[in-house]
């Protein structure tokens, strides 16, 4: 039963991306689909840009262009919160807040007065064993105090990995229950966290030959959410459907790209959800996943950014110079006014 279903599954696959599907249903939110896109796959991120990007509209008060959340941060990596927390405010979100370890609370703020930090979490270092429990209570008690005042958490960047605290994604392929069954949630591996997740979950490794098809069974392995898998192009999948986006970005490799990354999709994926939930169906990205409208916008205006800050600091191009491009590449394609 299984291994037929698999069977099925390919086959669609195939047929899908031959362009012969034939259920009607699925034909026309195929069709949605590629109007929004240059080729089967590649996604036209440009549009999607402009149609979840909202406009600043002087009725809005404070809050709604979205609250952000970033959990981490601890002795070792204060850049990476800082990076993901920043980027989502230069992209437009109206409150950003990190959540991070004592040590690397005035770090942070330091870095900027923007950011509204919370020194909560403890690392292991810092704390006894038989102290744990109630510490770990009390951390959650805390955290749990502020979650839902947020539109998009973004767990991971620069966690570490103390026992006590554990890296976002190294937490979640161990414990994938964590995410399974969530459609809100997004992984955004990069090429090593994707090399374990599939080895978990599908008990292979990675084909690149197959890359689409094998992304596709990931998030369907794991459980009704959507992954980025970050690379020369960018892929992106819900499990029903695959798009890459391919955007010309930048050769320098530097620390901190990813950071920028999961803070623009959690904006985008907020924005996403706010545009479909007031256009009662309506518009031509409605029947798009919110999460993979928000991976889409999100790693295309990473791109362009990466790209626009390679033109101008060539070999010498650092994750702050991109950050300084988030706004004028967005500009380029959602004039302010
Ligand atoms: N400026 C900053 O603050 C920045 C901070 N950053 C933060 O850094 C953290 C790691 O992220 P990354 O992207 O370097 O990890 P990745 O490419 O999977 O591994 C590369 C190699 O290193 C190893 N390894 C990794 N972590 C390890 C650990 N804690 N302890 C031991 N080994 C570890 C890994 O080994 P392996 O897993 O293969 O055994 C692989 O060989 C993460 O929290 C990120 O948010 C970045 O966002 C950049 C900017
Ligand atoms: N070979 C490449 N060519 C162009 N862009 C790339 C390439 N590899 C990664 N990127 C882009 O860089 C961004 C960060 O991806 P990367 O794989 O470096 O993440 P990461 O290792 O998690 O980064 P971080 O250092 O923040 O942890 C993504 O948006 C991705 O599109
Ligand atoms: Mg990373």
């Amino acid at each position: 039963m299984l291994a037929s279903s698999a069977v099925i599954r390919r086959q669609q696959f195939l047929i899908r991306t031959l362009g012969g599907y034939t259920d009607q249903t699925h034909l026309k939110r195929m069709q949605q689909t590629k109007a929004m896109s240059g080729t089967a796959f590649e996604a036209d991120s440009e549009n999607i840009l402009r149609a979840i990007t909202p406009n600043l509209d002087p009725s809005k008060h404070k809050g709604q262009a979205g609250k952000i959340a970033v959990i981490g941060g601890c002795r070792e990596y204060t850049g990476a919160p800082y990076f993901a927390a920043i980027s989502a405010l230069k992209i437009g979100a109206d409150l950003s807040h990190v959540f991070c370890t004592k040590d690397a609370a005035a770090v942070i703020k330091s870095y900027s007065p923007e950011l509204i930090v919370h020194p909560i979490l403890e690392e292991s270092y810092s704390i006894r064993d038989e102290d744990k429990p109630s510490i770990s209570s009390k951390v959650l008690a805390e955290v749990n105090k502020w979650m839902e005042r947020f539109d998009c958490l973004v767990v991971g960047p620069g966690l570490g990995r103390d026992p006590f605290l554990l890296d976002g994604l190294f937490l979640v392929t161990d414990s994938l229950d964590l995410v399974s069954g969530y459609p809100l949630a997004v992984l955004t591996p990069n090429v090593n966290e994707y090399k374990r997740l599939v080895e978990k979950v599908l008990n292979c490794k990675v084909d690149d030959h197959d890359a689409h098809e094998q992304l596709l069974s990931l998030a369907k392995g794991i459980g009704s959410i959507t992954i980025l898998r970050k690379g020369k192009s960018d892929l992106i999948s819900d499990g029903e459907t695959v798009k890459s986006v391919s955007i010309y970005g930048s050769p320098r490799r530097c620390g901190g790209q990813g950071d920028i990354l999961s803070g623009s999709v959690a904006v985008f994926l907020s924005w996403a959800r706010q545009r479909l939930s007031a256009a009662e169906g309506d518009l031509p990205i409605s029947k798009i996943n919110p999460t993979v409208l928000g991976c889409i916008a999100g790693s295309a205006l990473m791109r362009k950014a990466a790209s626009l800050a390679f033109q101008n600091k060539k070999r010498s191009t650092l994750t702050s110079d991109i950050i300084e491009c988030l706004g004028k590449s967005l500009e380029d394609i959602c004039p302010a006014i």
